[in-house]
């Protein structure tokens, strides 16, 4: 606890904020789970260089280094204790942490459920345990995206895919905190007082110093796995920047305080940076930079999402062995072949949200300028896999029609 005291002490003074429609100071106690990873990180410390003092909470240390009035702090968030100690006194906590959101991580059910749902709802019962009346939880577009269209959805018309037909644990598991958090909105605080939530659903976060999706697209398209390409040429779908992100959830914690008139209370906002494009336009960049063609043989989805059924079902077999990550999952899949866009108009109305413009291409100029050279081994890895997946593709093509779940996907489109 000595730490967290020792960083609420180091408070700065305000700072002029570099986030659009933000305070330029802001004088909070803020927790951040799940403050190791990326956005968390980054959140941590624009909020620390407006004035707020700052814990990061994580199972893992962040990649870098943490500026003055930024802390932290180990923390498993299915640890009450623990938690319960890096609460108190805060004012905000902000949700970030969450499991399973891409490649293997996504099968690896039991630690996404504890994570995502105990860890959610323990950091609720912290938050009315330590009278903290603010809490900005962290989504996804994956609660009402589950494989179906959806065009320019907005917050009011949109319902929640059904649970049981979220072909993910990550998104089931999202979906389920997200409504506790909601459902949280109101409680009473053990000291007086209650309880004020709001959520954000932010598409694919990218961003310089990204780790999740850019590293690991550059190693499929380095190893020639995305020479195909799949999905009608006009699906699209949205992107938001890290900045966007952050400037997001600074304003979402703001308004639930009585000066905004707790006008974010028991709400939910979709944030992006208000454009939408095709994912295979949008990568051009990284094809262009990393020396690759761009994929130009077309194959049909339902292939692709056979595959990655197939992928799937190998790597729980082969789990206790050893982790092979599939290529892509089908939510993965689903993501990239179906239209999913959302209206931001509410963040912008009641959040005064207002998103930057940023450009892909220079988050990809920062992956190439700072990554190590790939090995000769890993380049000797890369042609197995390519006649790895190659092999897959064909045997798959022979049995194609003899698969029922491209018939459960083909009747879903
Ligand atoms: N990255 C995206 O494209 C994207 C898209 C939509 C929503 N989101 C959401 O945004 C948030 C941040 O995403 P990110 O890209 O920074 O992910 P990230 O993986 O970089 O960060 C998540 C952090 O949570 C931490 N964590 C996991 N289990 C924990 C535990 N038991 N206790 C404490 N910490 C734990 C991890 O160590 C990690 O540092 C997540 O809630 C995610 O669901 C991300």
């Amino acid at each position: 606890m000595n730490a967290v005291a020792t960083s609420y002490r180091r408070t700065s003074d305000g700072r002029q904020s570099k986030y659009a429609g933000t305070p330029s100071k802001i004088s909070m106690r803020a927790v951040v789970t799940g403050g190791g990873g990326y956005c968390g990180y980054k959140l941590g410390c624009a909020l620390a260089s407006t004035g707020a003092s700052v814990v990061l909470c994580d199972i893992n240390k962040p990649l870098w280094a943490t500026p003055n009035g930024v802390v932290w702090i180990q923390t498993d968030i299915r640890d009450y204790s623990a938690i319960l100690a890096v609460c108190e006194g805060a004012d905000c906590v902000f949700h970030v942490a969450s499991y399973g959101m891409s490649g293997t991580e996504q099968l690896h059910k039991k630690e996404i459920e504890t994570v995502n749902i105990n860890g959610t709802r323990l950091i609720l019962n912290a938050c009315k345990q330590q009278n903290i009346p603010r809490l900005v939880y962290t989504s996804s577009v994956n609660v009402v995206f589950g494989g179906l269209p959806i065009e320019d959805g907005d917050e009011e018309s949109l319902p929640y895919f059904p649970i049981d037909k979220l072909v993910d644990h990550y998104s089931r598991t999202k979906s389920i905190a997200e409504q506790m958090v909601l459902a949280a909105n109101g409680s009473a605080l053990e000291g007086g007082g209650i309880l004020h939530t709001c959520v954000l659903r932010p598409p694919g976060i990218y961003g310089p110093e990204e780790q999740r999706h850019l590293p690991r697209l550059a190693k499929i398209i380095e190893r020639r796995l995305l020479s195909f390409k799949f999905g009608d040429p006009s699906v699209k779908m949205n992107w938001i920047h890290v900045e966007n992100f952050v400037q997001a959830h600074i304003l979402a914690a703001e308004a639930l305080t009585p000066e905004k008139n707790y006008i974010a209370s028991g709400q939910v906002y979709f944030i992006h940076d208000g454009e939408k494009s095709n994912l295979f336009e949008w990568l051009t960049p990284l094809f262009e930079r990393l020396g690759c063609s761009k994929p130009w043989i077309r194959i049909p989805t339902c292939l692709v999402y056979a595959s990655a059924t197939f992928m799937e079902h190998l790597h729980a077999i082969l789990r206790p062995v050893v982790d092979l990550p599939p290529l892509l999952t089908r939510n993965e899949v689903q993501n990239i072949s179906v239209t999913h866009t959302f209206r931001i108009d509410k963040a912008r109305a009641q959040l005064g949200y207002r998103p930057q413009k940023f450009d892909f291409a220079d988050s990809v100029d920062h992956y190439i300028e700072s990554r190590p050279q790939p090995s000769n081994y890993q380049l000797f890895l890369n042609i197995l896999l390519t006649l790895f997946v190659a092999f897959i593709l064909v045997f798959l093509s022979s049995k194609l029609d003899n698969l029922s779940v491209l018939h459960y996907f083909k009747g879903r489109h």
